[in-house]
């Protein structure tokens, strides 16, 4: 099956076009790697994906819902880690972990292995606004795969985080159905979409360093 599917799609904030032309496909487990320079449409692209911005032109499908008719059924099974870590930053790790549990009826077992999966058991009844950059991140990596979504939605998945600590988050966010936003140019998904003033430079199966690169210049 196709989990995402979109056709000519476009967004504008009032007069600003962010988004023009996106048309692109992408099968069940497998990754499309996102870049562009700042500004590029990327945050746009994925917001949309995940149904929390409405497309203004053209068609998208994501999960077999059309959005952004169907976008309720999205929002439950998709998983969203965009700049805003989206905790309550007064709770603790624990605590943020099993409101989302209850929201999506996950059995709080899991929410032990993910405190422990992510190197956090020990900080876990801290709370997040004690917590440093990459502990911010990592427990907002926890609050995205938590039940288990059927497609991740990812805006830099390792921003801030150090490399033993990026070791440990990458098999939590990898293995799935994908939508990665990289900076890193030797990033690969089996798809990678280049934007450039919210325009696709380029989506293929293979794309060179040299071609990413490029999107910067
Ligand atoms: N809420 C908003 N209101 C007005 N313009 C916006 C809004 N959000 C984004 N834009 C504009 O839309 C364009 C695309 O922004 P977007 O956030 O999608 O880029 P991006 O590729 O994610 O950038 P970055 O790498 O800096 O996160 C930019 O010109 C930006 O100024």
């Amino acid at each position: 099956m196709r989990a995402i599917e979109l056709a000519d799609v476009g967004r504008a904030y009032g007069e600003r076009v962010a988004l023009s032309g996106v048309t692109l496909a992408v099968e069940e487990g497998e990754t499309l790697a996102v870049f562009g320079a700042n500004g590029a449409g990327k945050t746009t692209l994925l917001r949309i994906l995940a149904s929390l911005l409405r497309p203004h032109r053209g068609e998208a499908r994501v999960l077999g819902h059309v959005l952004p008719k169907e976008g309720w059924a999205v929002r439950g099974k998709v998983g969203f880690l965009g700049h805003d870590p989206l905790l309550y930053r007064d709770l603790t790790a624990r605590e943020n972990l099993e409101f989302h549990a209850r929201l999506h009826k996950v059995p709080f077992a899991r929410i032990d292995e993910l405190l422990e999966a992510v190197g956090l058991a020990r900080r876990a009844d801290d709370p997040v606004h004690t917590f440093s950059r990459g502990m911010i991140q990592r427990t907002a990596v926890a609050r995205a795969v938590l039940h288990a979504p059927e497609l991740l939605l990812l805006d830099e998945p390792l921003a801030g985080l150090d490399p033993g600590a990026a070791a440990l988050v990458e098999p939590l966010i990898s293995g799935g159905t994908r939508v990665v936003i990289s900076h890193d140019p030797t990033f690969r998904g089996d798809l990678t979409l280049g934007l450039r003033d919210g325009r696709v430079a380029f989506c293929e199966r293979d794309v060179t360093t040299d071609d990413v690169r490029a999107l910067y210049a």
